[in-house]
């Protein structure tokens, strides 16, 4: 019975082996096709250089040809990688279907490749161990699920910006990535040689390379079983067409196009999104900080961020200028300012995701311009975004967990064998993440993927996974956009907590009733310069300030939010805990004109 499927069965093992070096790529958002002439490269010189069968035994022969493929594919893979990971999308796809174009056609006109003929092999592989092979393969990548390296591979797919922000290497990561699918590919086209007893160049073709790939999208690129899933439905169709004695050859490949649109339009995860992930947050009350990398934070009072003459300009636009700003541990410093005013792009320049035009700074010891930001975040920063970065397919568990990327140790290698110690690692991140989750209330929300919560809460996941990485300065930019009076009281009154414990926290706001209720000191911009810095009440009193947010100092001072709110005596920080209704949620619009509360336009 089993013999009757065998070549069904062996066929579905090869090509989801294939789909997992798509896989391997997929799951870090990157495109390619590449891997087609990984295992091409692979399958030649592994059946060309391995001695044979009859020299050294069969199963020693096909072993050593699939070390040899499966090196020479990681190695193919870090030629190509190396000057191809800064592409994205189809940039990255077209850069590598050339490549491998480059090797078929290459191979194609070489002796010892037999040519167009093809090289013979002699059939060694049976479907024992093509199963036991793509069981090793999927191992591999069930184990990568849940590590550390894996969820910031997820991470990088689902929000590159905002992963290089918790910390994560992306160019590294991508490229260890790529090395793994040009291995498995290599694995691939080795196992595929020695079962089909005769390779050509064409058999690596640009539709090979398509196959692999739909294979992996329709299987899906977000669970590991996805590959297989593929690989089951894109080889039983002709099988199942065979059984009801239908012999069209068009109908697989018009089946397995459709289902590609159908997954694309309707199910982007792939068939494997259709099982649901779980995240279960860690049980027990227990609270230590045992198995987190520990972090040093400045004593109270050393400088965090110091700016000198620091500048940007966007050709021609000043959108900062010569900004002198220092910022000491355990300050709140609320930067407000009309829009437009260089606001972002200041914090962008702290947080490195923007270099400046001019002048120096030095954040947490660490020089920014050059330095790339996932270094400027392991020196202690961390911050949110003007619209929220989350990794929107991912719980909001997780995403708090790859938030603790920095302060988490590596588990991957570990929990391939399965080491008490990478699960005592993984609970210690979990506790971590769990914290954070609590500490902004959205504990009861952890399972729920980032995309189906409400404005309001998103805004606190991004909070609870900026404060994952225990930063020494927290960014936030404009955290109570969206959110309603009594929101933004509870998220003043959570900044302030945080304040006790000693962090140093830098943050947009336009509700400036919040501003002055929560900073210990304010920093106002207008058109790119520092107009005004000091304790709230006096900034809120400075006539320059009022004008500019009023366009008049003399005409609206006294009538203006800033002042009343700055006299009413519920501004300073400290000054005591207003009701939620006290805190004035006025935004600045364009000088001479104030909005009213608005909480929609932020939802972009
Ligand atoms: N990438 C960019 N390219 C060109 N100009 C830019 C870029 N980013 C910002 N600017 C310009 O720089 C100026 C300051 O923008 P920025 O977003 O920093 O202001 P902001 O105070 O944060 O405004 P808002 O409160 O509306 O978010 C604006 O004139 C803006 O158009």
């Amino acid at each position: 019975m089993l013999d009757q499927y065998a070549t069904t069965l062996t066929f579905i093992a090869l090509g989801a082996i294939f789909a997992y070096s798509f896989y391997a790529v997929l799951i870090a958002g990157q495109l390619s096709l590449g891997q087609a002439g990984f295992a091409s490269l692979a399958a030649f010189s592994g059946a060309y250089l391995a001695p044979s069968g009859a020299d050294v035994g069969d199963v020693p022969a096909l072993l050593i040809a699939v070390a040899i493929g499966m090196s020479v594919g990681a190695l193919g893979a870090v030629v190509l990688g190396l000057p191809t990971m800064h592409l994205r999308g189809v940039f990255l796809a077209i850069a590598t279907l050339g490549f491998a174009e480059a090797v078929r056609v290459v191979l194609l006109n070489q002796e010892w490749t037999g040519g167009a003929q093809g090289l013979g092999v002699s059939r060694i592989l049976t479907v024992g161990m093509a199963w036991t092979a793509l069981a090793l393969v999927a191992y591999w990548f069930w184990r990568m699920g849940r590590s550390r390296y894996g969820r910031a591979l997820e991470a990088i797919r689902e929000d590159e910006l905002a992963a290089r922000s918790m910390g994560i290497d992306v160019g590294r990561h991508r490229l260890a990535a790529f090395i793994t699918a040009g291995a498995v590919a290599g694995l691939y086209g080795v196992l595929y040689a020695y079962y089909v007893r005769l390779i050509a160049p064409n058999d690596f073709d640009f539709v090979a390379a398509v196959e692999g790939l739909v294979t992996a999208v329709v299987g899906g690129s977000t669970m590991f079983l996805g590959p297989l899933l593929g690989s089951g439905f894109q080889t039983i169709v002709p099988e199942i067409q065979r059984a009801v004695g239908v012999e069209a050859g068009w109908i697989r490949p018009f089946l397995a196009s459709l289902l590609l649109l159908v997954v694309i339009l309707f199910l982007p995860g792939g068939l494997a999104s259709l099982i649901p992930r779980r995240t279960r947050m860690p049980s027990g009350d227990d609270d230590t900080t045992a198995g987190l990398a520990g972090r040093r934070h400045p004593a109270a009072g050393d400088p965090v961020v110091t700016l000198a003459g620091l500048g940007k300009e966007y050709g021609g636009v000043h959108a900062v200028r010569g900004v002198d700003l220092e910022i000491r541990a355990g300050e709140v410093v609320g930067l407000i300012g009309p829009n437009g005013a260089g606001k972002t792009t200041l914090v962008n320049m702290i947080s490195g995701l923007v270099p400046p035009s001019s002048g120096s700074a030095t954040v947490l010891g660490t020089a920014i311009g050059s330095t790339p930001v996932h270094r400027i975040a392991a020196a202690g920063v961390s911050r949110t975004f003007q619209h929220s970065k989350l990794f929107n397919r991912l719980s909001a568990l997780e995403n708090v967990l790859v938030g603790a990327h920095l302060v988490s140790r590596p588990t991957f290698l570990r929990r391939m064998i399965w080491l008490p110690s990478a699960r005592r690692d993984e609970r210690a991140a979990l506790r971590q993440a769990a914290r954070c989750l609590e500490r902004v209330g959205l504990s009861e929300l952890a399972g729920n993927r980032a995309e189906s919560l409400s404005y309001g809460d998103q805004r606190r996941l991004e909070i609870a996974r900026a404060l994952a990485s225990d930063p020494s300065l927290l960014i936030l930019d404009e955290p109570a956009a969206g959110m309603n009076h009594v929101e933004a009281a509870r998220l003043s009154e959570l900044i302030r907590s945080l304040a006790r414990d000693g962090l140093t926290i830098l943050f947009i706001e336009h509700n400036v009733g919040m501003v002055l209720q929560t900073c210990t000191r304010v920093v106002v911009l207008n058109f790119g310069e520092v107009i005004a810095s000091g304790a709230p009440d006096q900034v809120a009193a400075d006539p320059a300030v009022i004008e500019a947010y009023l366009g008049s100092a003399e005409d609206d001072a006294d009538e203006g939010p800033l002042a009343g709110d700055a006299r009413s005596g519920a501004t300073a920080a400290g000054a005591g805990d207003a009701p939620p209704d006290a805190v004035a949620n006025v935004r600045p619009g364009a000088a001479g004109t104030l909005d009213t509360p608005d909480t929609s336009r932020d939802a972009t």
